[in-house]
């Protein structure tokens, strides 16, 4: 039988990175994965040119223990260095200082977004995150939820952020997503009451002054609603688009229309929506019900014409998953629950990043 993608994975994790310490996976340099039906494996090991001969045993090493592993026909592994060059689109765009600009070393930003609150938002970016490491991008997860950070949760990740340089500050990184919260700048009970200018002054802060390293996507966790972190996003960083999360019923659906109007609004393409509680299955009978209504969020992208990216279904695994800091992507990376976050990660490389 040929080998999965997952086992494929697994043992790619035995493989340690001599530069940035963990294994190749976590430390992101094994990026765009493919295991094809055959059984054959390529990827791309993304690391800094200078370190190259330290790299060559790393991959001389991968190579001979996926050679060795039952059901892989072929192994082939492309190296490739990623300090010099830009991506070629954010070289081609011109400047614009009054206007939105691009973050160096951040190929793209995505935006994840609801209008109403609770409908699942910050489920959907961790999941998300993790499911775009997994496929070998290198990831981020800013959390600007200022009303209610979530992700160090989600994530696992506690602990003050370092700023060895007191300007710059080190961001955390866990399941293979580099993540910077605003609720680890914080005390986790303290309420956040800023307003305006503050606000706008930590998100800029966290865009620009946070080391992020070299990025495929940087995914950022909005608030709920269309209020001024939303605007100062857009005005600041030029994001390359968005994702709607709404649950079924007609309320949800009508503040994400509000958020869909906002992003139009300010020129950022809406790459899909994603139904979110979409349906429940009980896992004592198996019998399906439909909690808050089904398929609303299908009709109301058809009606929109953007795409839907995916239906999640409301399911205890994965908010327990969530609340242990290990989505159900990285917890129980084979369930359907899993699969439902993979849906949206392939269909959002497929549409803005391959
Ligand atoms: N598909 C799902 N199945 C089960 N529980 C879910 C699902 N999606 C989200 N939840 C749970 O619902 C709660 C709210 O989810 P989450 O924090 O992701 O929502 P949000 O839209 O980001 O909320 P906020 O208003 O704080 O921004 C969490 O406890 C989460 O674990």
């Amino acid at each position: 039988m040929p080998i999965s993608r997952e086992a494929v994975l697994a043992v790619l994790k035995s493989v340690a990175d001599p530069i940035a310490g963990g294994d190749i996976v976590a430390s992101g340099v094994m990026r765009a994965l493919n295991v094809n039906e055959a059984g054959a494996v390529r990827f791309v090991l993304e690391i800094p040119p200078r370190h190259a001969e330290a790299y060559q045993a790393v991959k001389a090493r991968a190579e001979a223990i996926l050679q060795a592993q039952e059901g892989v026909t072929g192994v082939s592994i492309v190296m490739t260095g990623h300090t010099e060059k830009a991506p070629p689109e954010l070289r081609a765009r011109k400047p614009e200082p009054a206007g939105p600009e691009p973050i160096p070393g951040i190929a793209r930003i995505i935006a994840v977004a609801s209008g109403k609150g609770g409908v699942g938002k910050s489920t959907v970016a961790a999941n998300l995150a993790c499911a775009l490491a997994q496929q070998g991008w290198r990831v981020g997860l800013l959390d600007a939820d200022v009303y209610g950070p979530s992700q160090p949760r989600m994530l696992g990740v506690s602990g003050r952020p370092a700023s060895p340089d007191g300007k710059t500050i080190l961001p955390m990184r866990n399941h293979g997503v580099t993540m910077m919260s605003i609720g680890l700048m914080t005390n986790e009970d303290q309420a956040v009451v800023w307003r305006g200018p503050m606000l706008m002054g930590a998100l800029q802060q966290m865009l620009t002054q946070v080391q992020w390293g070299a990025l495929d996507i940087l995914l950022v966790d909005l608030p709920p609603g269309t209020g001024d972190v939303q605007m100062t996003l857009c005005q600041k960083a030029q994001v390359d688009g968005a994702i709607i999360v709404s649950t079924p019923q007609d309320i949800a659906l009508l503040d994400a229309r509000k958020g869909i109007d906002m992003f139009r609004q300010m020129k950022v393409p809406i790459l899909g929506m994603v139904e979110n509680m979409s349906t429940h299955i009980c896992s004592r009978c198996g019998h399906e019900e439909h909690v808050f209504g089904h398929g609303g969020v299908a009709s109301e992208a058809a009606k929109l014409n953007v795409p839907l990216l995916a239906e999640v279904p409301l399911d205890l695994q994965i908010r327990l998953a969530s609340d242990g800091g290990a989505p159900i992507t990285v917890s129980q990376p084979d369930s359907a629950q899993a699969r439902a976050f993979h849906d949206i990660a392939s269909a959002l490389v497929t549409r803005e990043v391959a």
